[in-house]
């Protein structure tokens, strides 16, 4: 889990090739007008900006100073006023039209910018969701959801800062040094080369830094992983917390991971610390050398090698402009920040995109059409990938946990799986349902193997009814409809019905709109699985997986869950997995298994004459069976 360890992440990370040109390509193309709406303002908008500085030297030189004529760049002589006053008020009025422009197209730029930026976004979130969604289960058998959260969080919002910020500043910043670097020769070229001098020692210096700074940049990335990955794993499992008293434990790995996680950023504050006033020295420098030059040009002509004139307004203009690169250029780190955090982001971004999806619909799939739920267990062997690692490179690398699993279930059928912990029961019925896929041999389902199927016809066909009973926040009824939206309000309530839930909704606050979850009402544990099975009967599928339903709760509650189940199953084709044997006792065939193999099969009275494991099970808990009411399900 620590950041050392090849995970799935790190390894499709890696192989991310040029994530912010993909992402540009993949999801900036279909914002594209508004990129360049953005861009073309933003360019008026610098341009612009540099007029005031401009035409103030000018104005000094012909109005103030008056020594040389009034003219301007481009614009023709012939239509600039004659008089003195009439220049003034033309210069004032630039002036003023100009901040103007500046500032309606810096709005302009803004707004598309901004709007660029969350349409990006929102595509790159609502994306990665989908596919993050579909990864297969090894994935999240691995418990990085820590991982998957901070992509969809701090990733996403790295790119939003980038796209939004950064290419904002960086495209003034370019703007900003050439319309500068342009109006400097234009004015004085001897002089532009002073002034410019410390650019390219800003660049190496600039170079140095990105160079310095990207492994720091890398290791707290890392590091914010996983405090993201511990947080989540502590508090997922509070109660286990709370009951073994580890508070002081829990809080102690977090404080590692976050002493972890301040120490690789103040590794990158303090590089920043050096850079940042190192950029404001050279320019600083810059503004410094043209005012020595500038000034000893301006009272005793042109010095050294220079030639030429130097005007006080051209001066002025310069020394306005060189102030004006300062601050953009000490945004340089900020924008490189924003850059490396904006490529690491969307590496992280790509790389979950890209971990590929092995169960999914084939290109030939068919859709199972009016299933009849006969299933068959043709020779099943079975190993879980080592990792999600293992899992998406297809490599065979688990151990076997089943071997050579064959049996079938004719419709309607009931199977009761049983067996001691850990056999592989619930496995073999994640097979069924494709969680996972066999390794060897074949689950068919009315004559198709299951891989030959589309997955929502599949699970559509098959209800689960497992030991937690997730609840989504929301109304009762929206629980019970869920993955059957548009369920009219009557066959909800019938389905509450038949899964005797009914009668205690209707004792909650609002009943069928009472809110479960954060801001609701908090369930029991029969309940929720009285409402999950609700949920099934709903769903009304052909094969039914009851993986031990009746856990955890009392024994009139159990007696509840098992009339209601006793309902759903009556017609379906059932695969139950039960501890308790007395609910298994009227399956059509038992399968014991052990080890990943069925070691018997048959019925109850067949399993008893034969006298083997099932026989024992049944003596140990016979004690047991006396004592649990009659739950409706046996038939002797
Ligand atoms: N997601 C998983 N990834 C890797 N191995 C797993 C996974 N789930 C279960 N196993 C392993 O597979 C084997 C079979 O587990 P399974 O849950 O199928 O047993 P079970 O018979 O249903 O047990 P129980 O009655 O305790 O639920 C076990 O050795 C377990 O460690």
């Amino acid at each position: 889990m620590g950041a050392n360890d090849e995970s799935v992440f790190d390894v499709y990370r890696d192989r991310v090739d040029r994530p912010l040109a993909r992402l540009f390509r993949v999801y900036g193309r279909p914002e594209v007008e508004w990129f360049a709406l953005g861009m073309a303002a933003n360019v008026v908008a610098r341009v612009a900006s540099l007029l005031p500085p401009l035409i103030l030297g000018i104005a000094i030189d012909s109005i103030f100073v008056d020594t040389e004529p009034f003219t301007l760049p481009v614009v023709p002589d012939a239509w600039l006023p004659a008089t003195q006053s009439g220049q003034f008020w033309f210069s004032a009025a630039i002036i003023a039209g100009a901040f103007l422009t500046t500032a309606v197209f810096t709005w302009i730029y803004g707004t598309a910018a901004n709007v660029f930026a969350h349409r990006v976004m929102h595509a790159v979130r609502t994306d990665s969701f989908e596919r993050m969604q579909r990864l297969d289960m090894p994935f999240f058998d691995d418990k990085q959801t820590g991982e998957v959260m901070s992509v969809l969080n701090n990733d996403a919002s790295n790119l939003e800062v980038f796209l939004d910020d950064a290419l904002q500043n960086s495209s003034r910043l370019g703007v900003m040094l050439v319309g500068i670097a342009a109006v400097l020769f234009y004015l004085n070229a001897q002089l532009a080369f002073v002034t410019l001098i410390a650019i390219p020692a800003m660049v190496l210096f600039t170079v140095w830094f990105m160079r310095a700074v990207e492994p720091i940049y890398v290791a707290q990335r890392a590091s914010v992983g996983d405090l993201n990955t511990r947080l989540e794993n502590s508090l997922g499992g509070i109660q286990l917390v709370k009951t073994a008293s580890t508070e002081e434990y829990e809080t102690e790995r977090v404080r590692r991971a976050s002493r972890e996680y301040f120490d690789r950023t103040m590794d990158v504050i303090k590089l920043n610390y050096v850079y940042r006033p190192g950029m404001e020295l050279l320019a600083g420098v810059a503004f410094a050398a043209t005012f020595v030059v500038g000034g000893i040009w301006l009272f005793s002509g042109a010095p050294g090698p220079f030639t030429g004139e130097l005007t006080v307004g051209t001066f002025v203009t310069f020394l306005l402009m060189t102030q004006r690169f300062v601050t953009p250029l000490a945004e340089v780190s900020n924008i490189i920040d924003q850059y490396e955090n904006a490529k690491a982001s969307s590496e992280r971004v790509f790389g979950l995109m890209d971990i590929p999806v092995r169960i999914t619909d084939a290109p030939d799939a068919v859709a199972l059409e009016e299933p009849e739920g006969r299933v068959e267990y043709r020779h099943v062997d079975f190993a879980y990938p080592e990792n999600a690692l293992a899992a998406a490179e297809e490599e065979d690398s688990g151990e076997r946990v089943l071997h050579d699993v064959d049996f079938e279930a004719e419709a309607g059928d009931t199977v009761a799986l049983v067996g001691p912990t850990g056999a592989g029961k619930s496995t073999l019925l994640k097979l069924l349902l494709r969680l996972y896929d066999v390794n060897r041999g074949e689950i068919r389902v009315d004559g198709h193997d299951v891989r030959e199927l589309t997955l929502s016809s599949l699970r559509g066909a098959t209800g689960y009814v497992g030991q937690d009973a997730y609840l989504f926040d929301g109304s009762v009824a929206d629980n019970v409809r869920y993955g059957n939206f548009d369920a009219s309000e009557r066959r909800v309530r019938e389905a509450a019905e038949a899964a005797e839930a009914d009668e205690f909704i209707r004792d909650l606050p609002e009943g069928y709109d009472t809110r479960i979850g954060e801001r609701g009402v908090k369930l029991s544990g029969g309940q929720q699985q009285r409402l999950s099975i609700a949920r099934t009967i709903l769903q009304d599928p052909e094969i039914l997986i009851l993986d031990e339903a009746t856990s955890d709760v009392d024994t009139e509650t159990e007696r509840l869950i098992q009339e209601s189940l006793d309902r759903l199953t009556a017609e379906r084709t059932t695969f139950a997995i039960a501890h308790r044997l007395s609910t298994v006792k009227g399956a059509d065939t038992i399968l014991v298994i052990e080890d990943g193999r069925i070691t018997e099969r048959g019925t109850h009275e067949e399993l008893l004459s034969e006298g083997g494991t099932y026989a024992t099970l049944w003596g140990v808990q016979a004690g047991e069976v006396e004592m649990v009411p009659d739950s409706g399900s046996s038939e002797d």
